[in-house]
């Protein structure tokens, strides 16, 4: 990176590792397992920088390994909520005045220390705490968080460049302000990526921020903040305040000095979150900024054109990766009937094949489902199809928490298109498959734009253009992210910038130029160098 005045130099995304059997960096992760494993990780409140500790904690258990327990959070109450606020905005006057080079350089440095020293250390946390295999934490944890510091970065540059004309007479300037107030960042438990962005990309542009973590994903985040510490941030510019999100949520909500939510999660909480906006809007000494990314019920849709393996491949992959526990995850299939009679026995094989256990075994493609409450909702949804006249189960549909929260990838084939599972996100190793006829094809494809409420991910498969593009068309407003011939998980940051609309959220598309926009509020300053001395119109002169 280059001449930081002018603009940082567009970042290269950071490379993917492979962990090959053998290779330095495999043994590295398996010893930080291991080493997790045998210690026991106490997570403090941390607010202006210091540790708090309350009476008031939780137990971090594997998802996949009941017996293993890695730590413990203590959780913030309404006192420390309230002193969490007040050091935010203690802490804000220096931190927005400090240099963007200087604030930039700080992420820099994050990224720098996740990319090298820390690299194995946040991967096993992932894997450990969240059951994520070493492939998929390593895509999350590290490369998209290196991303989103990196890129960040280099977008915020390219704002503050971005002024108005001047002219001899007078100068314009644009003052890219941090918001007024302080910024609540509250992430979902399925991205340690997410769970580092939410906070920081409000940070850098000069926001301080209260981040409440999943309590799910605590481990992980934890370490992010500490990453973050030892990056240089300053104390009080991200406090850290883990713990139950009804009981923190409205108490940081009603205070008027909330000036924005950074949220991703699921459409009823942030539909909760925005009620209580709402409900206080008067309150406020400004508009607090939403921005909202939510769930999915993402599909592939695929033209009797299509390439049956790249279709398989991507059914597979865009469906089972991290157990479906992706808001982007293939949810739902149209494929027309000649195409399924040539795919459905392998894919069905494929699927059967997938093997399944804890994540310190690196042969394992799935591992477990996060928590006894997702294991519930998921499985009530396979049992609702083994029940149901309107849906047959295909491949898998066994589960078992006897050890860990283990639900074997399922293939679900409905018979009606609005099958509960066409329909409503389940956020699981789930698949369902609706057959069409290829002679209705737009048909088929309205019915998909109409199916469900969401609008975040979906791929066309097709090798004939025209088909293609009709598809694209008529699925518009389907999906924020859409792909063609290829999976519909996977966003790469700076490449598919990430987010969609309608109950999926408000589509800021993090790790880009417009979620940025949405954590600063910009000055225009106009200097006038000849200010006139005449209040008249020339054309009022007596002639
Ligand atoms: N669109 C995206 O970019 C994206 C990315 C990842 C996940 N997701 C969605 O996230 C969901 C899964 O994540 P999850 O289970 O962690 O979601 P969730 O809604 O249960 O929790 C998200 C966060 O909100 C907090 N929370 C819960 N109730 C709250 C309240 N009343 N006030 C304040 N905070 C509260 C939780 O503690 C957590 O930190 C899925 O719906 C998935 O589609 C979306
Ligand atoms: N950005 C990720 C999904 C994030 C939500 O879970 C993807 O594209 O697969």
């Amino acid at each position: 990176m280059s001449n930081r005045i002018l603009g940082l130099e567009r970042p290269d995304n950071e490379p993917i590792y492979n962990y090959e059997p053998g290779s330095k960096r495999r043994k590295e992760v398996k010893r930080q397992l291991k080493k997790m494993k045998e210690e026991f990780l106490e997570i403090p409140v941390v607010i202006g920088g210091k540790e708090i500790k309350t009476d008031n904690t939780a137990e971090i258990k594997c998802p996949h390994d009941h017996s293993t327990v890695l730590g413990q959070y203590h959780k913030a109450d309404e006192e420390l909520v309230q002193q969490a606020i007040e050091n935010s905005m203690e802490a804000k006057a220096e931190w927005a005045s400090m240099d963007w080079e200087d604030r930039v350089a700080i992420f820099d440095r994050a990224a720098a220390l996740l990319a090298g020293p820390w690299r194995a250390k946040i991967n096993a946390a992932t894997m450990l705490a969240q059951s994520k295999n070493i492939f998929q934490a390593e895509i999350d944890a590290a490369c998209e968080l290196i991303d989103f510091f990196r890129f960040n970065n280099y977008y915020l540059s390219q704002i503050y460049q971005d002024q108005p004309a001047s002219s001899e007479t007078e100068i314009n300037k644009m003052e890219y302000r941090p918001l007024e107030g302080f910024v609540f960042a509250v992430p979902p438990f399925n991205f340690t990526s997410i769970g580092g962005n939410l906070p920081s990309a409000p940070a850098v542009c000069g926001n301080t921020v209260l981040w409440k973590p999943a309590s799910t994903a605590v481990y992980s985040n934890y370490l992010i903040f500490k990453l973050l510490e030892e990056a240089g941030l300053p104390a009080g510019v991200i406090n850290f305040i883990p713990g139950s999100g009804r009981e923190i949520g409205p108490e940081v909500i009603a205070d008027s000095r909330l000036a924005g939510i950074h949220f991703t999660g699921s459409t009823a909480t942030f539909q909760y979150m925005w009620e209580e906006v709402g409900r206080n809007i008067k309150n406020y000494d400004s508009y607090p900024r939403i921005v909202g990314e939510t769930g999915g019920k993402d599909f592939v849709f695929a033209h009797k054109s299509a390439d049956p393996e790249a279709l398989i491949t991507a059914l597979v992959r865009g469906a089972f990766e991290y157990q479906g526990q992706k808001c982007s995850a293939a949810s739902r299939a149209y494929i027309p009937h000649e195409l399924w009679d040539e795919i459905s026995e392998d894919l069905i094989q494929q699927v059967e094949d997938l093997k399944v256990g804890p994540v310190e075994d690196f042969t394992n493609f799935i591992n477990a489902v996060i928590d006894h409450k997702a294991f519930k909702d998921i499985t009530e949804y396979i049992d609702h199809a083994r029940e149901s006249a309107d849906a047959k189960i295909l491949a898998g549909g066994e589960y078992d928490d006897s050890n860990g929260f283990y639900i074997d990838p399922t293939i679900v084939l409905a018979e009606e298109p609005d099958y509960k599972t066409m329909v409503e996100e389940i956020f699981g190793p789930v698949l369902t498959i609706y057959l069409y006829d290829s002679e209705e094809y737009e048909e088929t494809l309205k019915l998909c734009d109409n199916t469900s409420p969401y609008g975040l991910t979906g791929a066309i498969f097709s090798k004939d253009r025209e088909a293609t593009v009709k598809a694209r068309e008529t699925l518009v407003q389907a999906a924020g992210n859409f792909y063609i011939n290829d999976k519909p998980t996977g966003a790469v940051v700076g490449r598919q910038p990430f987010g969609g609309a309608r109950a999926s959220g408000t589509n800021d598309k993090a790790g880009s130029k417009l979620n940025l926009y949405r954590w600063i509020s910009p000055r225009t300053i106009k200097e006038n160098l000849v200010p006139p001395k005449d209040y008249s119109y020339p054309f009022m002169e007596d002639k």
